[in-house]
Parts: structure tokens; sequence; C-alpha cells
């Protein structure tokens, strides 16, 4: 597969001596999507603005289909990119249609009403709020349209910091379509969020921890590799009693007490399942939910640190 955009090296400090990327460097093929996951502040989006082209890096090189972004040719390797940023670049007096006419001639393209009217259909965006002004939009409304102005002139490689926020679950499901079918027309997409669900339907994960990537690969490769266990949630009689009795039992990896409930990761099939099961009868089971690990458990296990904590 080719490279769409390839980034070697980069780094970014802001003022003050804040080191908020430090010497990322990751591929995007075309035809894929990635997701850039991490919680606030692991540097996602001035990673995404260096590679559109609008942050200017302490050091790096950021290829767009092998054009330096920042080099003599920057403006040839910008025009193969849709970048979408946190904060919509809307008109709020003007309605959807015209913002997107906007953009459209920013791009210098001619706004295509057929594009325009599938993936507003494909996001739930609805036709008629495309004629309503963008000031009376939410803010998930205001995030599909940013979307669609993002991919008006078809690039290359798509940008996208955090798509994904202040979308329900449904909406959530149809961006990742979205997503998936843009990246089949040939694009990469790369997008940046904190919400494992999101990142979890992505063709390649990037674990972003302190400006640094921590780990990257398929879904379920980062989860096999990490947390390549069960997690099982207990309340008992005897807490402290079936703590120690775990930490002594094959097969379990780790016990941790969480607002009165232990949560231990077990590896193993059903035996070993079976044997915290008849440990935490032996100590007053009150209650017991088994889950299979998520790339949220790959990520904390990865980082030690939650994805829905700054720090
Ligand atoms: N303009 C700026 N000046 C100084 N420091 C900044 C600036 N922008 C970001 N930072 C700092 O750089 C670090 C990385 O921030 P960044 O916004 O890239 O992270 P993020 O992972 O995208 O987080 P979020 O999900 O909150 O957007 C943080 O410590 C942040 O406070």
């Amino acid at each position: 597969m080719d490279k769409c955009l390839e980034i070697r090296g980069a780094s970014k400090q802001y003022p003050g001596g804040i080191v908020a990327v430090d010497g990322v460097s990751l591929t995007a093929s075309c035809g894929t999507v990635t997701a850039l996951l991490g919680p606030n502040g692991s540097g996602k989006s001035t990673l995404l603005a260096m590679a559109a082209g609008v942050l200017r890096p302490s050091s790096g090189v950021f290829l767009v289909a092998g054009l330096e972004v920042w080099g003599p040719r920057g403006r040839d390797a910008r025009r193969l990119l849709g970048y979408m940023p946190q904060a919509e670049p809307f008109h709020p007096l003007l309605t959807g249609w015209e913002n997107l006419a906007l953009h459209a001639s920013m791009r210098g393209v001619r706004l295509d009403r057929g594009l325009v009217l599938e993936l507003a259909e494909e996001l739930g965006l609805g036709r008629e709020a495309l004629g309503r002004r963008v000031g009376g939009y939410s803010g998930g409304m205001k995030r599909k349209l940013a979307l669609i102005a993002a991919v008006l002139h078809q690039p290359r490689v798509l940008l996208l910091d955090e798509p994904d926020s202040g979308l329900d679950p449904g909406s959530r499901r149809r961006l990742a379509e979205v997503l998936r079918r843009l990246a089949r027309s040939g694009a990469a997409v790369v997008f940046t969020t904190h919400i494992g669900w999101s990142a979890a339907h992505a063709d390649q994960v990037v674990f972003m921890h302190r400006g640094r990537v921590v780990a990257e690969g398929a879904p379920g490769e980062l989860v096999e590799k990490y947390s390549p266990w069960h997690l099982v949630e207990l309340e008992a009689a005897d807490p402290e009693g079936l703590r120690a009795e775990l930490e002594r039992l094959g097969g379990v990896e780790r016990v941790e007490a969480r607002d009165g409930v232990l949560v231990v990761a077990v590896r193993g099939g059903p035996d070993a399942l079976a044997a915290v099961a008849r440990a935490a009868a032996r100590h007053g089971l009150r209650r017991l939910s088994a889950r299979e690990p998520g790339i949220e458990d790959a990520f904390l296990a990865a980082t030690g640190q939650p994805l829905g904590e700054e720090r």
C-alpha cells in the first residue's frame, strides 16, 4: 500500500518549554483509517495541526504523497490535505450550504451538491439542516458539517481532530462507516480521539502519551499484546479475604480495588474464570460480572494512564 502520510521525528515545543510532541514518527497508508488515541494533553491536536501545515513544527518531516508539507512544495502538499480542527471554522450567521460554498471557494473547487447531500445523509445531518444558520446547530451537527467541509476537494489525506466529540453513539457509528468509506476511495484518514470505541473501529491505532507514541498496531493486536485477559468485577462480603485468595490464584494477572469493587484481570479461558468465581463464592459473593478487554484496557496497560484522566 502506498504511503499517503509519513511523519518522521516530529517535535513541538511551545513557549515556556512545554514539550507537546516529542519525536513522533508514523505512517498512514492510502486506503486506511488511523486513530491517534490518547487522553487530553497527550499531543494529538498539536501533531495533527503540524501535519496539516497550520502549526510550525520545532522539528520533523511531514510528507503527504511524498511532498514535504513544510518544504518548498508545501502548497502542493497542502492541496492534497483535508483538515478538520477542533473548533469549527464556520460563520454562525451563514447557513450550512453557504458555509460549505465558502469552504469550496477557498479550496478553489466547485461545490459538489451531490457529494454534500450524500455525506449529510450518511452522517445523519439532515438535508433541511443544511439550509439553516450554523449558529443554531448543536455541537454534533457542527462536527458533521465540519467533516463535510474538510472533504469538499476530495483530499488524499484527511486529518480530523476529534470528529467524534459531542456525537451520540448512533452518530459515532455512522461516522465510523463514513471514515471507512472515505478510506476505501483511496484516502488516508487520520483522526484523534480519546474514545476507545472510535479507535477500535480504525484499521490502525496509535497510542499517544505525553507527546510520544507508546504503541501502534491493529486494534485487535494491541488488545492481544497489552491486555490479553478478561476483566471480572466482584463484590463480596469479605473483600479483603477474597483479594488475598485471588492474589495467590493461578491465572490472576492483577487485582485492584475500586470503590469497594474488586477488578480482577484473569488470563486464560473458562477454567481460570471458574476458579475466580469459586473463590468469590467462598468469600460471600454478592455480584460478579465479566467482560472482554477493550482498547481502553490496552491503553491503560501500555501507558499506566486511563484515557479519561488528565495528567
Ligand atoms: N498554544 C499552546 N501554547 C502552550 N501550550 C500548549 C498550546 N497548545 C497546547 N499546549 C500544551 O501542549 C500539550 C499537548 O496539547 P494538545 O492539545 O496537542 O493535546 P491533545 O492530546 O490534543 O489534547 P486535547 O484532547 O485536549 O486536545 C498540553 O500540555 C497542552 O497544554
